[in-house]
Parts: C-alpha cells; structure tokens; sequence
C-alpha cells in the first residue's frame, strides 16, 4: 500500500465501550494508516476526536469514511481536514524582529538615530557587520524550481513550501536564519550574477532544487567567485548522509565499502555527486545509470562506469542507491538478497523499503529516512561557527563521519528530531574548517 495523503477525521463517538474501538478497526481493515490521535472536546454523552490517517488515494479515504458512517450507532464524522494543507496556510516562516520596542529608548537605540553610529563603525570596519548584524547568521536558500523534489520543472512559486521548510528546518535544529530566494531564471550566467550581487546580506548560500546540469556550473562558479560557503543541497548535502547511511550499513553487515560493487540510478544532482564521494572514499567499482548520454559521460570523466540498464545495476551491485524521481522504478524481481537499497527519491521511492525487505535485501530505506535534513543544517551552522569561506571535501566527510557516529547499532541513520545528530554534525564540521584554517 502506498500512502500518499494524510487527512484528518473529525469524530464524534458516543461514549459506549467498544465504539472507539471500532472506528479503528475500519481504519485498520480497510488497510489506512492510522496516526496521531486527540481529543477535541468530550462531553457528556460523546467525544470528539481528531485522528489522522494516511490513505492512499482519494478513493481510499471516501471507502474509509463510508464504512465509518456505516456503524451507525451515532457515531459521526464530522469533517476530513487536509492538515498538511491547513499547516501551510499563511506560509511556514515569517521574519521577526529579535528586539522588543516598547519605549521611546527602544526606538532610538534599534532605530534612527542611534543605528546611524553601528552603520558608521561598519563602514569603517567591514568585519564589524559579524558582530552588529545578522549576515554572519543568515543563510540564503535559493532555487530556480526546475528540480523540486522529484516533483520535476514546477517553477520556483510552487517550490517555495520546500524552501520554507528548509528554512524551518534551519530555524529550529541550529538556530540559522534560513532566507528563501526565488529566481526567475536558470541561465547560469545570470543565475551566478544575480547572487553575487545579492550575496553581501548573507553568511552563505544554499542552492536547492536546482536540475541537473545547470547546477554544476552554477555552483562551480559561485564556489570559485564568492568567498562565503556555497553548497548545493541536493549534492553534497545528499551525498554526506547517503554516505553515512553506506557506512552503517556496512559496518552492521561487516562490508568492506571500498571492495563493495556500488549501482547508482540516476545520475543528475544528487546521483553523480554520490558517486563522486563514495569513489573519493575508496569505493573502486562505482558503477551507474542514466537516460541521459551527458548524464552517462559526466561520471565516465569522474572515474566511475557506466552500464546499459537499471537491471544491470540490480545484477551486479552489492549495494544500489537510486535518485531518479522515479517512483516505482526498482522492481522487487530485480532484488537480490543481501543487497543495501537506497531508493531516495521524494516524496516518493523506487521502491518502497518494506517490498524491498520482503524480497530479500538486507537494508532498505527510502529519502524521507536519508534525507539531507541530517547533513545540511549542521554543515552550515559548523561553517559559520568557523567563519568559514567554503564548505570543502573535508568537512563533508567530517560531517558524514559524524552522523555514522551518531547511529544506533543496527540503525542506518539518526532520527532527524535528535538534537545530538545536529550538533554532532555541527562540531565536526567546525572542526574540520578550523583544521584547514590553521594549515
Ligand atoms: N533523500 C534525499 O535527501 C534527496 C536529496 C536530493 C534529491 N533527492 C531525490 O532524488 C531525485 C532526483 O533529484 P536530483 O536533484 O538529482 O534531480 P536531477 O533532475 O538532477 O536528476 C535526476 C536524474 O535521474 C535520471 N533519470 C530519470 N529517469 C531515469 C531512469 N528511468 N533511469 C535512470 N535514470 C533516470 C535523469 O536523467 C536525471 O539525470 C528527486 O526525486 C529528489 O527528491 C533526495
Ligand atoms: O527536500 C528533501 O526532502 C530532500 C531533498 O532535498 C529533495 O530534493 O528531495
Ligand atoms: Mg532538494
């Protein structure tokens, strides 16, 4: 069963032993995940009752309803709410001040006049913006939308919930002030210009989103020309966890990663730049796949093979990751037993870990597991702490090295809410600047 909607069923059950019961066992039978559940209000003869569940498809959640309806006995439903619709109403973020005005002092000392004298202190020593503003805190998260999730070209407008959230995610795991910046544009030219124009107001950048292979030369460029860090998320960021979550794996099934066979499907953003880190940490047979000839070229030139097919992947590879956007692409036929799938594409997999399990893997996870969400927030709250100028190839081992430290015996990667995995991340990737600061 694949869930792909999450609504909410407004209940109203009598309050007679047994009918609670019953609403779950609907849900249960009719094969609907079922979810958080809270008491609304219980009064005197009845409760009502918000319970969420995943369906997985419209269809699904009018049968489901109906079949609630159909125990009669008074129990009601009184609405089905799209919570993840209602949780985005007014946008995710909104920019707030970190001083209170609440005298005419107030005013004066965060606004005119006195704001003029920090204005004049920063002009005369640049380095003070550090101290007196919150550039040094803030990163700009920016996209074109031509690869939103595994969504495809939906345009920057409809890929700003994901910006949002990315700014979320900033926020709350290491306190970075995460600054959405849409572009209208692809063109590289004018992509690399229109953020080095802007980059003054910012402690780094963020590239999110961006299709492969504009993203390449975007960051390359950005990288080379701006002397604050720059790092395209669905890279590095996804490269540093799927890394991790390798190594876990490993170390649980007792692989050797260097002498392991390694498939990758899918060689744009988030593909190549996996294969790229798992060939510079000592993987020897890098083998992937691709629909593209440019795609298929780009990894020959980084030293990896290319081969004809998905099956061949499947047939050759101890360990296979896949970021196609591609739902459904891995069929369970072409699993071998033993094999470590990583099927990552949002927001929905090549394979779902429970069919690939079912078929003999060993592990299996998809990307809401190995998410870049364990990489990104630390490895830019690290580079900041370390007033660092790039984000290089040691720290995102460093990083990588750190959520592998994290894990649980037996687990692939942290759980994303654990606060430590962030400030593991954080440490290891301020360490790992220092190093190369001092050398
Ligand atoms: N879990 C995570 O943290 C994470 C991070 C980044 C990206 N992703 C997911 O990975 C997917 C790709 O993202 P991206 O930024 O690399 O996009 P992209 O557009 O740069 O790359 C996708 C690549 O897949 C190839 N492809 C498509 N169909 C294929 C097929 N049938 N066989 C082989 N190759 C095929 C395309 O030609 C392209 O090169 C998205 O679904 C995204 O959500 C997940
Ligand atoms: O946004 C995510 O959940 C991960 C990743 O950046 C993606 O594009 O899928
Ligand atoms: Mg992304």
């Amino acid at each position: 069963m694949e869930y792909s909607i999450i609504r909410n069923l407004i209940i109203e059950i009598p309050q007679v032993p047994g009918n609670f019961a019953k609403v779950v066992s609907v849900i249960g039978s009719e094969q609907a995940d079922l979810g958080d559940i809270e008491t609304l209000k219980i009064g005197t003869n009845s409760t009502i009752r918000d319970i969420s569940v995943q369906f997985e498809d419209e269809a699904h959640i009018e049968r489901v309803v109906e079949k609630i309806r159909e125990l009669g006995e008074g129990i009601t439903v009184h609405a089905v709410s799209d919570d993840v619709l209602k949780a985005h109403e007014g946008g995710k973020i909104h920019m707030g001040s970190r001083k209170e005005i609440r005298s005419l002092g107030d005013l004066r000392r965060v606004y005119t006049p006195g704001v003029a004298n920090v204005c004049k202190a920063i002009e005369k020593d640049p380095e003070q913006a550090n101290y007196f503003t919150s550039i040094g805190n803030s990163i700009a998260i920016v996209t074109d939308g031509t690869a939103i999730l595994g969504l495809g070209n939906i345009g920057p407008v409809a890929g700003m919930p994901v910006m949002e959230g990315k700014a979320v995610l900033f926020d709350q795991f290491v306190g970075i002030s995460g600054i959405p910046i849409l572009l209208d544009t692809s063109d590289p030219d004018e992509v690399v210009e229109t953020i080095k124009h802007i980059h003054k107001g910012y402690g780094g950048i963020l590239l999110e989103d961006i299709g492969s292979p504009h993203c390449f030369e975007i960051e390359d460029r950005l990288k080379a020309e701006l002397d604050i860090p720059v790092m395209h998320d669905d890279q590095h960021g996804t490269a540093v966890v799927t890394l991790a979550a390798i190594l876990s794996a490993c170390r649980t099934a007792g692989v050797d990663l260097a002498k392991a066979k390694v498939g990758q499907i899918g060689l744009g953003a988030a593909g190549l730049a996996i294969c790229r880190m798992l060939m510079a940490y000592g993987v020897e047979e890098m083998y992937g796949s691709d629909l593209n000839e440019d795609a298929k070229e780009r990894l020959t030139k980084s030293g990896g093979t290319v081969v004809a097919s998905v099956d061949e992947i499947m047939e050759k590879s101890d360990i296979v990751v896949a970021t196609t956007g591609v739902q459904g692409l891995i069929k369970k036929e072409q699993v071998r037993k033993g094999q470590i799938i990583l099927a990552l594409s949002n927001p929905h997999p090549e394979i779902k870990p429970d069919e690939a399990l079912d078929a003999g893997a060993a592990f299996a996870a998809d990307g809401r597991l190995v998410n870049n969400v364990l990489g990104f927030p630390g490895i830019f709250r690290g580079a900041l702490n370390a007033k660092a100028k790039e984000i290089s190839y040691p720290m995102l081992i460093a990083a990588a090295q750190a959520i592998v430290d994290s894990t649980r015996e037996g687990d692939l990667v942290p759980h994303p809410l654990d606060p430590n995995v962030h400030v593991a991340v954080t440490e290891a990737v301020e360490r790992a600047a220092n190093t190369a600061l001092e050398q």
